[in-house]
């Protein structure tokens, strides 16, 4: 059974349709990358995943049940903007992530427990490269840092699915680098199963194994908001090769190589009364020149 399965999905908000036509499947272990236009709805996909939109049409299955109505100790997400406490130490934020998850009602744990997620929290930050920094408060530490907290955060409950949205977007390239590395790191040691934005191409194809392209296929000049996006390529890249043939039978490493798969929009009939345009030629602009995924594309 594939991790995750989108059927006929749709997402409107009011009148606005945001997302429609998304058939896909998702493999344990794939590391997609999400790119396209700003506004084209790729937050929106991540909300659904993670449970704090509902879907409005088709279903968004995660083993193969529909997705709980809010989020859950199985996916994480780390945003652009550093979503950390300001008022508390590094430490105090991941163990107050660990406290969150762990007692909703009244935030706090005691004693023994408490004692636990200190050590889980030193744990998760030395895996982040924090272990210099537990008792720094946020505005103390650089953006990179910074992000490496919110990530540590994320961590915290051991989430089969890390959602990033645009996390390393603030970030200066040297940095950038430092958090690539880092991100491959735990995707490949905490056998994680990640979905990520970026507005970078150069940084999409580096990183993920398969890069998903949201663009609307069908558009009515008359009425805008009356179609959505959908994922109009779904390109695999040289990561998804390696890690295919590097988790061979016998070659000793975990999951199972395996790779979902898109039924991208533009493979799908358009009633002729809508006005087309013609998304193979945007996103081949876009590819060459490998820079920002510009307005200019959608
Ligand atoms: N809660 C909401 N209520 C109404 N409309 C919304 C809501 N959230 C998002 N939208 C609309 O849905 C569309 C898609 O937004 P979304 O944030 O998913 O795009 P995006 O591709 O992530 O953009 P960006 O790259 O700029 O972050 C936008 O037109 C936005 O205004």
């Amino acid at each position: 059974m594939s991790l995750i399965h989108a059927k006929g999905l749709e997402k409107h908000y009011g009148e606005q349709v945001v997302l429609e036509r998304m058939n896909l499947t998702v493999e344990a272990g794939e590391f997609i990358t999400l790119v396209g236009a700003s506004g084209c709805g790729k937050t929106t996909f991540l909300k659904l995943l993670l449970g704090t939109e509902g879907v409005s049409r088709g279903e968004l299955l995660l083993d193969g049940k529909p997705i709980p109505a809010e989020p859950g100790p199985d996916r994480g997400i780390v945003f652009q903007k550093y979503s950390v406490f300001p008022h508390l130490t590094v430490l105090g934020n991941v163990i107050m992530a660990e406290e969150l998850a762990r007692a909703p009602l009244t935030g706090k744990l005691f004693g023994a427990k408490r004692r636990e997620a200190r050590v889980a929290a030193e744990k998760r930050l030395a895996e982040v490269g924090l272990s210099h920094a537990l008792d720094k408060y946020p505005h103390e530490l650089s953006g990179g840092m910074q992000q490496r907290l919110a990530i540590a955060q994320a961590l915290m409950m051991k989430p089969r699915i890390l959602l990033l949205d645009e996390p390393f977007g603030a970030l200066d390239p040297g940095i950038r680098k430092d958090m690539h590395q880092l991100i491959l790191r735990l995707w490949e040691e905490q056998q994680l199963t990640i979905f990520m934005i970026t507005h970078d191409l150069k940084e999409a194809f580096e990183l993920g194994s398969r890069v998903w392209v949201f663009d609307k296929v069908r558009v009515d000049p008359q009425a805008p908001q009356a179609y959505g996006s959908t994922i109009t390529y779904d390109l695999p890249t040289e990561r998804s090769k390696a890690r295919a043939s590097s988790q061979q039978p016998g070659s000793g490493q975990p999951g199972s190589g395996q790779q979902g798969s898109v039924q991208t929009g533009a493979d799908q009939p358009t009633p002729k009364h809508e006005a087309l345009k013609t998304p193979a030629h945007s996103v081949s602009q876009a590819t060459l020149t490998g820079g920002q995924f510009n307005e200019h594309t959608a």
